[in-house]
């Protein structure tokens, strides 16, 4: 018998806007490998988005954000390592001290953090992401 289909995840990914740059590191993690990617990570139960995207990037940078705003949301199948539907929660925000810089908190998950002219994204970005950005969102417009 074959086993059943893997439960959907549920992430949050945080647009942190600084000027016309964006936070992004390149990711270490099984899914989506060696892309660039948004600071971020899974929802835990009960939490909010605007929770568990303050959390997700004090966790992973050190940073605390203010403006904290939902952009919108993906749904992608990844098939790289194994099977696995992607949920994602994209919101936007802004450094709460605009001096404070970036520490990468989890290295064994991210190569490092820098800020990215968005007009001049590095490649290849997380493929969630990537298509987001692909449809015309873009986190510096007003919606
Ligand atoms: N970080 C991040 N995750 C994204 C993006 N787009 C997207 O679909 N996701 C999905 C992939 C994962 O299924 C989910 C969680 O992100 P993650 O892979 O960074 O999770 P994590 O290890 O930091 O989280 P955790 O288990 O420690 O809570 O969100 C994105 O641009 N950045
Ligand atoms: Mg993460």
């Amino acid at each position: 018998m074959s086993s059943p289909p893997p439960k959907p995840e549920v992430g949050v990914g945080v647009f942190l806007l600084k000027g016309n740059k964006v936070l992004l590191g390149r990711r270490r993690t099984s899914v989506g490998r060696g892309t660039f990617a948004l600071p971020g990570g899974h929802l835990e139960f009960g939490e909010s988005f605007e929770g568990c995207a303050a959390r997700e990037v004090k966790e992973e940078t050190g940073l605390d954000i203010t403006g904290i705003e939902f952009m919108t949301v993906t749904n992608n199948v990844v098939s790289e390592p194994k099977p696995v539907q992607l949920i994602a929660v994209l919101m936007r925000a802004a450094l709460a001290d605009p001096h404070q810089a970036p520490v990468n908190l989890e290295p064994e998950k991210c190569d490092g953090w820098d800020w990215y002219d968005w007009n001049d994204l590095p490649q290849p970005l997380f493929g969630p992401l990537e298509t987001a950005i692909g449809r015309g969102l873009n986190p510096f417009m007003c919606n």
